[in-house]
C-alpha cells in the first residue's frame, strides 16, 4: 500500500519521543515538488557537499534537507553518488568543500563514531555484521556510550555492570523484535543474507538513533524476508524515527516512502512524494538511461503483449 498521509494506521500517532507521525508527513503536502525544496522541520541540511575522486565529482549537492518524522528514499541509477554522500553525511569519508547539519549541529568535522553517538545510525550495503561474534555480541557492539570503554569506568564496575545489563535487556528486545532471539549464540557469520540484515538493522537500534540511514536494505534478501523488513522500516518511523534510505527495489520505494530524492551524476535532480518522482520523466531518463535492471510496469507489459497479440493477428490474417 503506498505510504500516502491518509493512511489510518499512523495518523494522528504521537509517540514516545514526542514526534506526530501523522503530522510529519501531512506536512510534506506543501513541500515543492523540486530538488533542495525547504522542508518544514529538517533533521539533516546539506549545503554545497562535494567529493571528487580524482577528475571525477562523485558527489555535488547543492542543497538538501530531509524531513524529520517520515521514510525518505535516496535513489538514482549506479554510480549516482548515493553511497558516496551517505558515507560523507555519516562522518565515513570527508568532502572536498560543503557543510551538512544534524539537529542544527554541524557535523564538518564529526568523525563517524560521534556521529552515532548524536543519533544518526547507518548500515552498509554489504553488511558488515562481525562473522566471528555471536549475534549477541554483535549487539552488544550496537551500544553506544557504554561506560565500560573507559579505564576511569572500569573503576566502578557495579555501574558498567548496570550499563550491560540493559544493554543485554535492549538487544533482547530487539532480538526478539526481529526474530532473530533463538540465533542469540550462533556465529553472525552462520546467518543467511536477509537475517545478517536484519542483525543489522537491529544493531543500529542499540544505539537509540533519531536517525537510521540503511543503504541497500533489500538487496539480497529472499521475497520472504522482505515482507518482514518492509515492516521493520515503517515500524522505524511509526515509533517516532526519521529513515533515509537507498534502494533500486522500486516497489519497496513506492511502498513505504513518503518522500523520494533522486540524485544523478552527484546531482539532486528531482523531489517528492513516491507516485510524482517516478512518473517524473526526468527521472525515468536518468533510471532507464544508466540502470538495467529496473522493472516494466504493468502498464508497459500489457502494451507489449497488445503489440504481439496485434502481430500475431496481423499475420493469421495475411493470404498464404
Ligand atoms: N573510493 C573511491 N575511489 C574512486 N572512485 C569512487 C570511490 N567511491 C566511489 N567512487 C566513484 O564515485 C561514483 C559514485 O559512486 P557511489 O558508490 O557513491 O554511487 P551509488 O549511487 O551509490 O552507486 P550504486 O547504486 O551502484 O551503489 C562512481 O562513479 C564510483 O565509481
Amino acid at each position: 500500500m503506498p505510504a500516502d498521509a491518509s493512511d489510518s494506521t499512523t495518523v494522528e500517532v504521537q509517540n514516545e519521543t514526542g514526534v506526530d507521525i501523522g503530522a510529519a508527513r501531512r506536512a510534506l503536502g506543501d513541500v515543492a515538488h523540486e530538488p533542495g525544496s525547504k522542508k518544514p522541520d529538517p533533521i539533516v541540511v546539506a549545503d554545497g557537499v562535494r567529493r571528487m575522486f580524482g577528475g571525477l565529482i562523485a558527489v555535488d549537492v547543492e542543497h538538501v534537507e530531509i524531513q524529520r518524522g517520515v521514510i525518505t528514499a535516496l535513489i538514482g541509477p549506479n554510480g549516482a553518488g548515493k553511497t558516496t554522500f551517505f558515507n560523507l553525511l555519516t562522518g565515513f569519508d570527508r568532502p572536498d568543500a560543503g557543510e551538512w547539519s544534524f539537529n542544527g549541529t554541524s557535523l564538518g568535522k564529526v568523525p563517524a563514531y560521534k556521529v552515532a553517538r548524536m543519533g544518526m545510525v547507518r548500515t552498509f550495503q554489504l553488511t558488515k555484521v562481525l562473522s566471528k561474534l555471536t549475534v549477541m555480541e554483535n549487539m552488544r557492539v550496537g551500544a553506544t556510550g557504554q561506560k565500560g570503554e573507559k579505564l576511569r569506568s572500569a573503576m566502578f564496575a557495579p555501574l558498567w555492570r548496570g550499563q550491560e545489563n540493559a544493554n543485554t535487556e535492549r538487544a533482547n528486545g530487539l532480538l526478539e523484535r526481529f526474530l532473530l532471539i533463538k540465533k542469540k549464540d550462533d556465529f553472525a557469520g552462520s546467518l543467511s543474507g536477509g537475517q545478517r540484515k536484519l542483525l543489522e538493522m537491529a544493531r543500529a537500534l542499540m544505539a537509540d538513533p533519531e536517525l537510521v540511514m540503511l543503504d541497500e536494505p533489500m538487496a539480497g534478501v529472499n521475497p520472504a524476508l522482505k515482507q518482514s523488513l518492509l515492516g521493520h522500516v515503517k515500524s522505524l518511523r511509526d515509533e517516532g524515527r526519521s529513515v533515509l534510505f537507498v534502494e533500486h527495489d522500486m516497489d519497496m520505494v513506492r511502498d513505504i516512502s513518503d518522500w523520494v530524492i533522486v540524485m544523478a551524476q552527484g546531482k539532486i535532480v528531482a523531489e517528492g512524494p513516491p507516485d510524482a518522482v517516478m512518473a517524473d520523466q526526468r527521472v525515468i531518463d536518468a533510471y532507464l538511461g544508466a540502470h538495467h535492471d529496473t522493472d516494466i510496469s504493468e502498464e508497459q507489459e500489457e502494451q507489449i503483449l497488445a503489440a504481439a497479440e496485434a502481430e500475431i493477428a496481423a499475420k493469421q490474417e495475411e493470404p498464404q
